[in-house]
């Protein structure tokens, strides 16, 4: 905004403050219309105090640590804004999802102002507290915005300027803030596109860091513009099982989605099935609809040590009930001891793991993880221990360091440990016993040194009586044990279930869940624990009408779900019913490729062998 402009938009903010709080009639046209919509809702809020206290010291710190992960990845843009903000006399602030500001750097000149009107770390800058803001509005808006002078709704903050931009996660929920803020005058359109601009390179940062860290996720990266492939400007999609698990916000503008549209779609639905084909240097696709697409394909990532940006604690997700599993397993791994992960399919084994290793003292390291179940036994042998060049003929004939020495200095997660064949149990105890491995076909030896986490939905000392696992294995792998409990039995999935559903684009769309609605949800059995709730999630908002709120007419119209007073058994035994008939249909619709069909249930491919081995 020009300082005409500005002049202009003064007499018009000063006739609608005039207009709203003397006469308490409409602020009128001259107000933007976010700032109307704002003004609206902090006069709906219950009195917002003049002044702001900053949390204590303490609390402070553990927003910072819950934080660690956006703080890291938002260092190199507040450095960059900074140096903007001293020239022009402003501050530059980050702060967390609620607007909690956590940082705060900038001119010398200005910072004891900011401080005068608590524009300092450890005070929450939301709508709620401080009423129209800039972070506040722009978190409430999910839109980059300004708000000038006497926009702000207090007029104690009347001398003010901000810019400020949100930063939103993979799969659209809020992670924070970027705003510079000055007096006024110094505060414009410039201001406002470089914070836009910080923000998304945040995003593009985060997603990226995040995915070489997720075993199993690709990172498809495109755009129309050959040249922009490779920056900060590319448009991202996170892809596992062949499904879109998260996206930036320029796949979404390039695609036309939102995220409530764009996460759980087959990533074939928009790049064909060549995508699956794509490599790590860009090439043009051609889309089903006709578009033409530069892509390029990151799957190495998760296979190859991949070193994070001086990551020591970084708690990607929010915190859950499972916090005290986490902090007490982080102890026990720290003192060289293994973790064997159990519970039931869907119920977050491999989330909690991820999370372990972010808060680990080998958050740095590699986080390798091998899926037991899915590799056929032939080759597991090779994949897990490496084979020397020669040791196989035809196109497997370069040699391998294998998984044990890939994840050298971090985290080894073996996922279905309970379906490794006995001969690999043998020899995976005696690389654990003599912390050295030799690759096959290879006289020499390596030594190995990382963390060993190991999850099963099996029950593995059933396994060990019949015979079917190795006892000293089995002491050996669960130096402690740590069962992740079913969804229907945690003791925090009302809130989980709400933050999921916010997640799933209810924020977005303004969809409430009424009290009864969330009982419901809560009180049903969801055999396929988080997972499945996901998914009933995203229908569940991707099928209503915006700005509504949904009680249970509306959760029955969208879910078919259990009534609350079915036996749980009777719920069970159907679902298995539905579950078995749904495998039989996505079988014969892939032609019997389990990893199709996979894709067509959205579950995980080691889920739908599961499924099978259970079948008579
Ligand atoms: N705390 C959580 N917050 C958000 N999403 C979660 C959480 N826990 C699990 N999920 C989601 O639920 C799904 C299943 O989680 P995960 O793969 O960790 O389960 P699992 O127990 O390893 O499943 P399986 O045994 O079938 O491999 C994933 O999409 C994951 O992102």
């Amino acid at each position: 905004m020009d300082s005409s402009h500005a002049s202009t938009s003064l007499s018009g903010v000063h006739r609608a403050r005039q207009a709203f709080f003397v006469e308490g009639g409409d602020p009128g046209a001259g107000l933007p219309s976010h700032i109307a919509r704002s003004w609206r809702r902090c006069s709906a809020h219950s009195p917002i105090a003049d002044l702001a206290e900053p949390v204590q010291r303490g609390e402070l710190s553990a927003r910072r640590e819950a934080a660690s992960w956006l703080r890291r990845c938002a260092e190199p843009e507040l450095d960059a804004l900074a140096e903007h903000a001293v020239g022009q006399g402003c501050v530059v602030i980050l702060t967390d999802a609620t607007g909690l500001i956590l940082d705060e750097v900038g001119s010398p000149e200005f910072l004891p102002k900011a401080h005068r009107i608590a524009l300092a770390a450890g005070v929450e800058w939301s709508e709620s507290r401080r009423g129209t803001n800039a972070i506040g509005t722009a978190l409430q808006e999910r839109q980059a915005l300004m708000v000038l002078g006497g926009e702000h709704f207090l007029a104690r903050n009347g001398a003010l300027g901000c810019a400020a931009a949100p930063i939103f996660d993979a799969r659209g929920a809020l992670a924070g803030a970027l705003d510079v803020s000055g007096e006024s005058i110094k505060v414009n359109e410039h201001a406002l596109g470089l914070v836009r601009l910080a923000a998304s390179q945040v995003e593009h940062r985060m997603m990226s860091a995040a995915a070489a860290l997720r075993p199993g996720q690709g990172l498809l990266r495109f755009h129309r513009q050959p040249g922009l492939v490779g920056t900060s400007r590319e448009a991202l999609l996170s892809i596992e099982d062949g499904l879109i698990v998260g996206a930036n916000r320029r796949a979404l503008a390039l695609l036309g989605l939102d995220w409530s549209d764009a996460l759980g779609l087959p990533a074939a639905r928009i790049f064909g099935t060549r995508w699956e084909r794509l490599q790590h240097a860009p090439d043009r696709v051609a889309a089903p609809d006709g578009r033409q697409w530069i892509a390029a394909l990151d799957t190495t990532a998760a296979r190859r040590p991949v070193a994070m940006p001086a990551a020591r604690s970084v708690p990607l997700e929010q915190q859950d009930a499972l916090d005290p599993l986490l902090a007490r397993a982080g102890r026990l791994l720290a003192e060289g001891l293994s973790i064997l992960v159990t519970g039931e399919t869907g119920s977050g084994k491999e989330v909690f793991v991820r999370r372990l290793h972010q808060a680990s003292r080998r958050a740095s390291g590699p986080l390798v993880a091998v899926n037991c179940a899915a590799l056929p036994e032939g080759l597991i042998e090779a994949e897990l221990f490496g084979y020397e060049d020669g040791a196989f003929t035809g196109a497997r004939r370069r040699g391998q360091a294998g998984r044990l020495r890939e994840a050298q200095g971090g985290l080894l997660f073996l996922d279905e440990v309970g379906d490794m064949p006995l001969a690999m149990q043998t020899r995976l105890l005696r690389v654990l016993e003599d912390r050295v491995v030799r690759p096959l076909g290879s006289s020499r030896e390596f030594a190995i040194d990382f963390d060993l986490v190991c999850a099963t939905h099996r029950d593995l000392p059933a396994l060990v009586r019949s015979g079917g696992f190795r006892e000293d294995l089995f002491y050996r792998l669960q130096g402690e044990v740590v069962a992740i409990p079913p969804l229907r039995q945690r003791p925090d999935r009302r809130a989980l279930i709400q933050r999921l559903f916010d997640e799933a684009g209810a924020r977005r769309k303004e969809l409430r869940l009424t009290d009864e609605a969330l009982a419901l949800l809560s009180a049903q059995p969801w055999p396929g624990n988080v997972r499945e709730l996901q998914a009933a999630l995203r229908r569940l908002a991707a099928l209503s009408e915006a700005g509504t709120t949904l009680g249970e007419p509306e959760l029955a119209a969208a879910l078919s779900l259990a009534s609350c007073t079915a036996s749980p058994a009777h719920g069970e035994a159907t679902l298995a019913a539905l579950a078995d008939e749904a495998i039989r249909q996505a079988l014969g619709a892939s032609h019997g490729n389990v990893a199709a069909a996979a894709r067509l249930l959205g579950v995980h491919r080691s889920t739908l062998y599961r499924q099978l081995a259970r079948k008579p």
